[in-house]
């Protein structure tokens, strides 16, 4: 399944003799930067017949040899493996909780979303139905911060480009990597080792095929560590090289462990890691200290235009990162089968997501492969853990550095900025250390002095946002949620 989706290659929507167009960076960057709905029809709906018929029956095939394995390793299923790491009976409920708590926050800039795309393309977006999934500026839907350009709050205000001001500064991808790794040093965590440098794959290569989702590597010989990432000079690429640094940091910080314990307390803290740095990064204060953002004025609504931004991508994403794993524990445990994957899988879409496909599918197609996680058997609850205990080490991390104070409105979370500051780094290098020799309960307290994953830092980060939305949807008079949507799947 990696080998087709790595290979798939679809036919440009203007061109069909121009057939070699692939996800990373052709299809990434046309759903990035179109702005006619019908090539954004055209990229989503060709991505997915080359690669979800071709998965269909090799996944249900994995389906039964994972569920083979799990029983062999004295677990029911799977989905039960999977959710061993956590570690807690509970852990299901618990992030049934924490959605509970955050879903009243992704109706509003959904609600808001809607609205203003509804603005801009007309009837193809409905009033009160889910978003159309190809209008969102991402291939999955799963982060929006590509469309905000005609989404701001204050639209004559400022809005952070990123792309633009990294190739209007020739940023090369080695320099991406390097400011990123300057991060982690100016907080007293380590350096890369050279050979990093020398042996990580940091751009698509010119002479094969290469899965092109990006990923870190612990090669378990305390020396050895790389990423492979095929890097273009976007915003995107520019957060996820941290993310991706994260990952490294954690593999040092923790190669002393014995091997067994040289893994994340769990894996939401290994893919917390770097998105927690990435925080102080896209805070204005700091992106204007490594001369990425030129203007100087900081006023409130540039400051809203961009924690509506980081919005776009942080509050957007905890439904898809919690309904992928929904479909999956189902069907491992056999909830949900062969025949309904597709339709059940438009249904979690819908209910979690609020979007809908651009045309109507079938259980012939095979969506939820159109996702790398999914043909390369990545577990997903892992990312919405992290999108929730980065707040908690952000909050913490920013306290400890003097950059957020709960009684101090002149501190708010989302302008702390941790650069160059080795308390936070030395409190944080403390519980990395740990690796997973601890419970991750102790894990979190060593840095948060709390033993749960906890929805308020994230509230707390995105408040000035809620309370915006919330007037401007009033004003609007938007409606808040969605009807059952006229598109979907037939059985
Ligand atoms: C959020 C997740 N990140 C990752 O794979 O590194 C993704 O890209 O879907
Ligand atoms: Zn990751």
């Amino acid at each position: 399944m990696e080998k087709i989706y790595s290979t798939a290659k679809i036919c440009a929507f203007d061109n069909n003799s121009t057939c070699d167009l692939a996800l990373e960076p052709e299809l990434t960057q046309t759903l990035a930067n179109s702005r006619n709905p019908e090539e954004l029809k055209h990229v989503w709906v060709e991505w997915r017949n080359a690669v979800g018929p071709h998965c269909r029956l090799l996944f249900e095939e994995y389906v039964d040899l994972s569920n083979e394995a799990a029983r062999l390793n004295n677990f029911t299923n799977t989905a039960e493996s999977w959710l061993d790491g956590y570690e807690d009976p509970q852990f299901r409920q618990q992030i049934e909780s924490l959605w509970e708590q955050l879903k009243p926050l992704y109706l509003q800039i959904h609600a808001y979303v809607r609205f203003q795309l509804r603005k801009k393309y007309g009837d193809v977006v409905s009033e009160k139905g889910p978003i159309p999934a190809h209008l969102l500026g991402n291939m999955w839907a799963q982060r929006w911060r590509n469309v905000a350009q005609f989404n701001l709050p204050y639209p004559d205000k400022e809005e952070v480009d990123l792309t633009a001001e990294l190739r209007a500064q020739n940023y090369t991808v080695d320099k991406i990597f390097r400011t990123a790794e300057d991060f982690f040093k100016s907080i007293n965590l380590t350096e890369m080792p050279q050979t990093f440098w020398e042996r990580s794959i940091l751009e698509k290569p010119k002479d094969r095929e290469m899965v092109c989702h990006a990923s870190a590597w612990d090669f378990y010989d305390r020396k050895d560590f790389r990423i492979k990432q095929c890097t273009a000079i976007t915003m995107e690429h520019f957060t996820t090289a941290h993310h991706e640094m994260g990952h490294v940091e954690y593999f040092i910080q923790y190669k002393n462990q014995p091997v067994k314990f040289r893994r994340g307390a769990n894996s939401g803290f290994h893919e917390a890691v770097g998105d927690l740095i990435s925080l102080s990064v896209e805070s204005r204060k700091h992106l204007r200290k490594i001369g990425l953002l030129k203007s100087e004025s900081d006023d409130p609504e540039n400051v809203l235009n961009n924690l509506f931004q980081i919005g776009l991508d942080k509050i957007v994403f905890l439904p898809f990162g919690y309904l992928m794993d929904l479909w999956r524990w189902d069907v491992f445990e056999g909830k949900i089968t062969p025949d309904e994957y597709n339709c059940k899988w438009w249904e979690l879409r819908e209910k979690y997501q609020g979007v809908e496909p651009p045309v109507n599918r079938t259980d012939q197609d095979f969506d939820p492969a159109a996702k790398y996680h999914i043909i390369a058997s990545v577990p997903y609850i892992r990312y919405f853990v992290s999108f929730v205990i980065q707040f908690q080490f952000h909050r913490a991390v920013c306290e400890k550095a003097g950059q957020y104070d709960a009684n101090d409105p002149s501190k708010p979370l989302h302008e702390c900025d941790i650069y160059q500051n080795t308390e936070a780094g030395n409190a944080l290098k403390k519980m990395l250390q740990l690796g997973s020799s601890r419970p991750w309960p102790d894990a979190i307290e060593v840095l948060t002095g709390q033993r749960t994953m906890d929805a308020s830092a994230l509230l707390e980060y995105f408040k000035p946002l809620h309370k915006w939305l919330e007037q401007e949807n009033k004003k609007n008079k938007v409606f808040i949620g969605w009807e059952k949507s006229t598109k979907g799947c037939v059985n």
